[in-house]
């Protein structure tokens, strides 16, 4: 198979006389410790090289989706990934943790997805629209390095669209928002100044906002699998089934992996400044350095509030977030998660050492 590296966005390198040496790629899969890997050769199975990535005190940064990677690639078997690309734009704690390399190491398994340049926010106008969970995803959004764009799904089975659509420009301030009906076609056409070949995108939003029939409208085929009638819409359901990381033939990728949907709000702080910052910047004209913002005199915050300069509602909304994002930073059930995830990668690399 020959495939056109470029399309993927990988930087072919100089042909090397030596066979053995590594190759560009680009993650499209990520398996527990399996890779899929798109190089000149086509889509290859690749491990981690141990060495590399594990048992040192400076390992590379765990490969995740849309990773730029070099190869030692192996046509009989599994290729080794001997190297992670600087990321552009990740979802993944790491990138954002600010703590020495010893804590980031203990975290970098977080896999989710790298190298995306629009993150496209996904929010249903039926009745389950919702400003709050919107501006909860521009922050993440707006932290993981790319650009968001948002994508109120779903328009067909709403009568108050233009509504809708201005109450989310409100909380999105210099971002693109885009109303569409992926049943309909509508507004499907405006999205086109994002679907240029060699951009790569990536989905936020809840399951059954959209995606799928999304993805499958745009790519004017049947790549996602869309889900049937559900009989709840419960959390952590997960329908869609499909590759990782896929080249549309418009030239379009999209990275969509169960990851993205777990994601929480880590370190999501930088984020939440960003989509209020006009709610910080209130802060300070309180009187008090240490202003709780409450009953103390001469809070600004409460000042704005009652002169009508600040919806109270957005206030609350502040605050809410704030409040969840403690909840996430806590992370006792990421902790639990990752102590499994090395006890199975430690056994793997028994096993593997076994075999030897
Ligand atoms: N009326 C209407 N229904 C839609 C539209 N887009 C998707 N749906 C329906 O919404 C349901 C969920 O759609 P999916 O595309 O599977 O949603 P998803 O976000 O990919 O869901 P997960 O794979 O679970 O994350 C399906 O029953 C779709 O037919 C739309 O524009 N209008
Ligand atoms: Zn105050």
């Amino acid at each position: 198979m020959n495939t056109n590296i470029e399309d993927y966005g990988i930087s072919p390198i100089k042909e090397s006389s030596d066979s053995s040496a590594p190759i560009p790629g680009r993650v499209t899969a990520v398996h527990r410790e399996r890779y899929e890997v798109v190089c000149q050769h086509g889509e290859v199975g690749a491990r981690l090289k141990s060495g590399v990535y594990y048992g040192k005190a400076e390992n590379e940064l765990f490969p995740t989706v849309g990773d730029h990677v070099m190869l030692q690639y192996s046509p009989g078997g599994d290729s080794l990934i001997v190297k992670t690309g600087e990321r552009k734009s990740a979802f993944s704690r790491s990138d954002y943790s600010g703590h020495g390399a010893g804590y980031v190491k203990t975290i970098r398994e977080q896999m989710v997805a790298a190298n995306f340049d629009y993150v496209f926010i996904m929010a249903s106008l039926n009745n389950d629209f919702n400003t709050k969970r919107v501006e909860r995803y521009l922050t993440m959004a707006w932290q993981s390095g790319a650009q968001p764009v948002i994508i109120l799904t779903k328009a067909d089975l709403s009568d108050q669209v233009p509504q809708q659509v201005q109450q989310v420009r409100n909380i999105a301030i210099g971002v693109d928002v885009f109303a569409i009906s992926s049943k309909t076609g509508d507004g499907l056409i405006e999205l086109q100044s994002y679907l240029q070949p060699r951009k790569t995108i990536v989905f936020l939003g809840s399951s059954g906002v959209g995606k799928s029939s999304l993805v499958n409208a745009l790519a004017e085929e049947d790549i996602m699998k869309v889900a049937g009638i559900r009989e709840d819409d419960s959390k952590g359901r997960h329908t869609t089934t499909h590759r990782q990381l896929t080249l549309l033939n418009n030239g379009v990728m999209i990275i969509d992996t169960p990851g993205m949907r777990e994601l929480g709000l880590w370190d999501a702080d930088t984020g939440i400044s960003e989509t209020f910052s006009d709610v910080e910047s209130l802060f300070k004209l309180c009187k008090f350095s240490d202003c709780g913002h409450d009953t103390e005199p001469g809070c600004g915050v409460r000042k704005a509030i009652e002169q009508g300069e600040l919806d109270e509602n957005r206030w609350r909304r502040y605050l809410q977030l704030k409040k969840e994002n403690l909840f996430v930073t806590d992370k006792s059930a990421y902790l639990r998660e990752r102590k499994q995830w090395h006890k199975s990668i430690s056994k793997t690399l028994k096993e593997s050492k076994k075999q030897q």
